[in-house]
């Protein structure tokens, strides 16, 4: 097996800019600082994936992104431009427990947010036929999400979020709650949607190793109050080919990568 050097990604634009963030909540008992100090540059096309032990404010920075939550200090800009301060079609959110519609079958679904843009129904047919058809659902586009399992749920998700061509696509733990075969299977679809549509991804996981297999750019943070520890640049995404995923857990260089970031998120 090749060995995958680390390296800098080259990518011309940054899509989020991230500079001096910061996130207190305050509640009726405590005040809470879950983000310190964030700076980040994230590159157009690439594939974010964050990590950091339990509460150290993961969720809180994905909320920021998509508009749910109001950073207390810092700012955000998208495309250069501080982002909308409420959720928008520009940041698709894939949260870990899929939110379709139960009452809409599978297309209709996916087709949501077009129709409520008023686009045509032709033209909707065509682009809800072109996600369903990257994700694998084709044949279930009539079927409601109750006949879906958990994995064709999430892909259900993903082509929801893709059918509104998004800058950037949210991720929060979107694999967490699935069994380790389909989160495998999962993982292969999300790496090769990624590179079929070049968009940028920002994903939270748990999961080292998911990070590594999917991650171009990887961000550690430390434990509450969140700040960026680690960033790491890899380029072994590009190289895994379709289905390949299992074979690079055992590579020394993976297994070294691996036990390096353990041990920053356990120290
Ligand atoms: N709405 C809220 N009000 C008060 N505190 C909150 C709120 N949401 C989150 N917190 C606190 O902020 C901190 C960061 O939470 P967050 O959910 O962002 O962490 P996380 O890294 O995503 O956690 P996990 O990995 O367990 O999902 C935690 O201590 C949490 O208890």
């Amino acid at each position: 097996m090749t060995s995958h050097a680390l390296r800098e990604t080259k990518s011309e634009s940054t899509v989020i800019q991230i500079n001096n963030v910061g996130l207190t909540y305050q509640t009726d008992k405590q005040v809470v600082t879950a983000l310190q100090n964030i700076n980040l540059q994230i590159k157009e096309g690439s594939f974010v994936c964050v990590l950091g032990p339990s509460g150290c404010g993961k969720t809180t920075l994905l909320r920021i992104l998509a508009g749910f939550h109001q950073a207390t200090s810092g700012e955000v800009l998208l495309d250069n431009k501080p982002i909308s301060p409420k959720p928008d079609r520009h940041r698709g959110v894939v949260f870990q427990q899929q939110m379709l519609y139960p009452w809409l079958n599978i297309e209709d679904n996916v087709g949501f947010g077009l129709k409520m843009r008023k686009v045509p129904p032709k033209e909707r047919q065509e682009i809800v036929d072109h996600y369903l058809e990257m994700v694998g659902l084709s044949q279930f586009k009539k079927a409601k999400s109750y006949e879906l399992s958990g994995g064709m749920k999430q892909r259900a998700s993903i082509a929801r979020v893709l059918a509104n061509d998004p800058r950037i696509v949210l991720m929060d733990e979107p694999f967490g709650a699935l069994d380790a075969m389909t989160k495998e299977q999962m993982q292969d679809n999300i790496r090769k949607i990624w590179k079929e549509t070049h968009k940028t991804i920002f994903f939270i996981t748990h999961d080292v190793e998911e990070a590594l297999l999917l991650g171009t750019h990887i961000i550690v943070l430390s434990s509450r109050p969140g700040r960026i520890v680690k960033e790491i640049y890899s380029d072994l995404p590009y190289k895994i080919e379709e289905g390949k995923g299992r074979m690079y857990r055992s590579d020394p260089d993976f297994v070294k990568r691996r036990e390096e970031i353990i041990s920053i998120i356990s120290s």
